[in-house]
């Protein structure tokens, strides 16, 4: 199995839905992170997590990843993408090499590894794939990120049913940022009334990846407290740059209205 290192793919691997697992990371990150995830297995398991470096913006290094997966385990029966990220920016402020780097991690290596996972193994032996984004109907913060992740759900369903795999987007609402301004701002916003923790997102996961999931394909199962059923996590600031309504009773009502000057009866 395949999956990008992150607090997700903690999550996973405690689950021992890896019974030989592959951890991809960057840096120094996947040496360390291993040896703890390692030492977490029962020496009676026969689970095992195995750093690869992987920068999955490049698809050359993708490619030499999943080789180095198969020649190392001989198969794939999963994959889970489950990296990448943003910065936090108001859109406007967002630069074209910044927009492109967000698009490259969450979009275009999403891609990368689900075409090489299927080209090197799934295509002759079938597989599962699961790509995790963000809960974000009705808009998010950062345009960047927005865009990476919603391009991800249309593929999820053109690629479940070009290449007959089971296949889905596991779309989570914030669960790993539990004390910064943004998660707190959010929270209201949550039919739930909290986000959800990583243990959480984790069984939906190996929900799909599981034969109990044999007959599903292409569907995106948010997991976010009841987040996306209701309103956006945006705020709108006051402003007036909305065009006023044609002048007459009905407008000079709304005015009224507005104002606090008029009582309505109910
Ligand atoms: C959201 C709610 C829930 C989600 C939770 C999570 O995701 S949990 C996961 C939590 N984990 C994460 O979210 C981690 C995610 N982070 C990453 O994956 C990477 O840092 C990256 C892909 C954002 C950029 O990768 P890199 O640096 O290798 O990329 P590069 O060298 O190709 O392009 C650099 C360009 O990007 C721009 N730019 C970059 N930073 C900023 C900024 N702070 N401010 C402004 N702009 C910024 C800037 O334009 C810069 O170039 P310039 O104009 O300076 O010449
Ligand atoms: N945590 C949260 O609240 C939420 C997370 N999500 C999304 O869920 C997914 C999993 O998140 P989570 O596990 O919490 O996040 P983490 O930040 O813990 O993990 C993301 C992992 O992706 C890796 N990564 C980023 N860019 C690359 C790249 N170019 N090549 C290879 N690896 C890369 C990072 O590696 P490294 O550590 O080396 O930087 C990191 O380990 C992400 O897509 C995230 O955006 C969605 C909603 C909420």
């Amino acid at each position: 199995m395949a999956v990008r290192y992150g607090l997700l793919a903690a999550g996973l691997f405690r689950r021992r839905v890896a019974i030989a697992a592959d951890l991809l990371a960057l840096g120094g990150h996947g040496e360390a992170a291993a040896e703890e995830l390692n030492n977490t297995f029962s020496s009676m398991s026969p689970a095992k997590v195995t750093p690869i470096q992987c920068n999955i913006r490049n698809e050359d290094e993708v490619e030499a990843l999943v080789k180095s997966t198969l020649s190392l385990y001989g198969n794939i029966d999963f994959l889970v993408n489950g990296g990448g990220g943003q910065f936090a920016s108001p859109s406007e402020a967002i630069r074209g090499k910044g927009c492109n780097a967000v698009i490259d991690a969450n979009l275009t290596g999403t891609f990368y590894c689900c075409k090489a996972v299927y080209n090197a193994w799934m295509k002759e032996h079938g597989g599962v794939i699961v790509n995790i984004t963000v809960a974000l109907r009705n808009g998010f913060s950062g345009m960047h990120s927005e865009a990476a992740r919603a391009a991800v759900n249309n593929p999820t369903k053109t690629l479940a049913l070009e290449w007959g795999l089971v296949f889905s987007e596991t779309a989570v609402a914030n669960y790993g940022e539990q004390g910064t301004m943004m998660w707190l701002k959010i929270i209201p916003q949550i039919p739930a009334k909290r986000s959800a923790v990583p243990e959480e997102i984790s069984p939906a996961v190996c929900f799909v990846l599981s034969p109990a999931a044999s007959c599903i394909t292409g569907i995106t199962l948010a997991v976010d407290g009841g987040q996306s059923l209701y309103s956006s996590p945006l705020e709108i600031p006051d402003h007036n740059r909305w065009l006023s309504p044609r002048e007459g009773k009905n407008s000079e009502m709304l005015r009224k209205l507005l104002s606090g000057k008029f009582k309505p009866k109910l």
